[in-house]
C-alpha cells in the first residue's frame, strides 16, 4: 500500500516554481530519499508532503488524507535539520514534557528505545552528541505514534559514526513499518534508502512514478 502519494505537485514562490510537476509514491515501510543540490526544492517538497505548505497544483495524500487540510488526522512527524534545543533539561525531562501535550503518547521508555536512546534518560541535553540530539527529535516525533517520518537532511553536520547511528535507527523503524521520506544533498546518504528520487531545479528527474520493490 502506498502511504505517500504525490501527483503533479507544484509549489510556487512568487513568479517562480520551486517544485514542478512532481509525482512519486512511497510504500508502507519504505525509505525514500530525495536527493538534490542546494536549492533543488527538497525542503519545499518535504514541507508540502508533510502538509506544512499548500501546493499551488497537484495533490498530496498521506495515508489517503490531504495533509494540508487534515494534518491533525495523521500520525506523521517532521524532523528538521535545525532541531529542538532544550537547554537545562535531561533527556527524560524533555520527553516527559513532550508527552504531556501529546495525545495518547507512547511511553517515554518506548519512544527512547525506538530512537536508540535507551539509557540516556539522565543525560543533560547539552551533553548529548549531535547525533543523539537528532535522535531525540526522532523520539519526540515517535511519542505521537507517528508511522510516517519526514526528515530534512537527517545526517547533515554529523560525523560518520553519528550518521551511521541515525540511519541504523531509521532502517530499524522502516523494518517495523514506518514510512520515511528523507531529503539529502549527499549521494552516500541517499544510497541508504530503498529508493532515490533525484530532484533538479524543482523537477524529479529520476525516481518518480514506477514500481517499487516493497509494493511488488
Ligand atoms: N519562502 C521562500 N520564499 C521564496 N523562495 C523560496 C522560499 N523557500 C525556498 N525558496 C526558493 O525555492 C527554491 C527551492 O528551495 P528549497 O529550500 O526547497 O531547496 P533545497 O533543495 O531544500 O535546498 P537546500 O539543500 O539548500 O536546503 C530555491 O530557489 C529557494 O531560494
Amino acid at each position: 500500500m502506498d502511504v505517500i502519494e504525490v501527483r503533479g505537485l507544484r509549489v510556487r514562490f512568487g513568479e517562480r516554481d520551486a517544485v514542478r510537476d512532481v509525482s512519486f509514491t512511497v510504500a508502507r515501510g519504505e525509505v525514500y530519499a530525495l536527493l538534490g543540490r542546494h536549492g533543488a526544492g527538497k525542503t519545499t517538497l518535504l514541507e508540502a508532503a508533510a502538509g506544512l505548505r499548500r501546493p499551488c497544483g497537484g495533490t498530496v495524500r498521506v495515508c489517503g488524507i490531504d495533509p494540508y487540510e487534515r494534518r491533525g488526522a495523521l500520525r506523521a512527524g517532521t524532523v528538521w535539520r535545525d532541531g529542538g534545543l532544550f537547554p537545562g533539561l535531561t533527556v527524560a525531562e524533555v520527553v516527559d514534557a513532550w508527552r504531556r501535550w501529546t495525545l495518547d503518547p507512547l511511553t517515554a521508555a518506548g519512544a527512547l528505545r525506538l530512537a536508540g536512546l535507551s539509557g540516556l534518560e539522565d543525560v543533560p541535553f547539552e551533553r548529548l552528541t549531535p547525533g543523539e540530539r537528532r535522535l531525540l527529535d526522532v523520539a519526540l516525533v515517535l511519542l505521537a505514534r507517528s508511522d510516517v517520518l519526514f526528515l530534512d537532511e537527517p545526517t547533515a553536520d554529523l560525523g560518520e559514526a553519528s550518521g551511521e547511528r541515525v540511519w541504523g535507527v531509521l532502517r530499524a523503524l522502516s523494518a517495523q513499518g514506518v514510512t520515511v521520506l528523507a531529503a539529502t544533498r549527499a549521494p552516500d546518504e541517499a544510497r541508504r534508502a530503498d529508493r532515490v528520487g533525484i530532484l533538479d531545479d524543482g523537477r524529479l528527474v529520476t525516481g518518480g512514478d514506477q514500481t517499487h520493490p516493497k509494493a511488488a
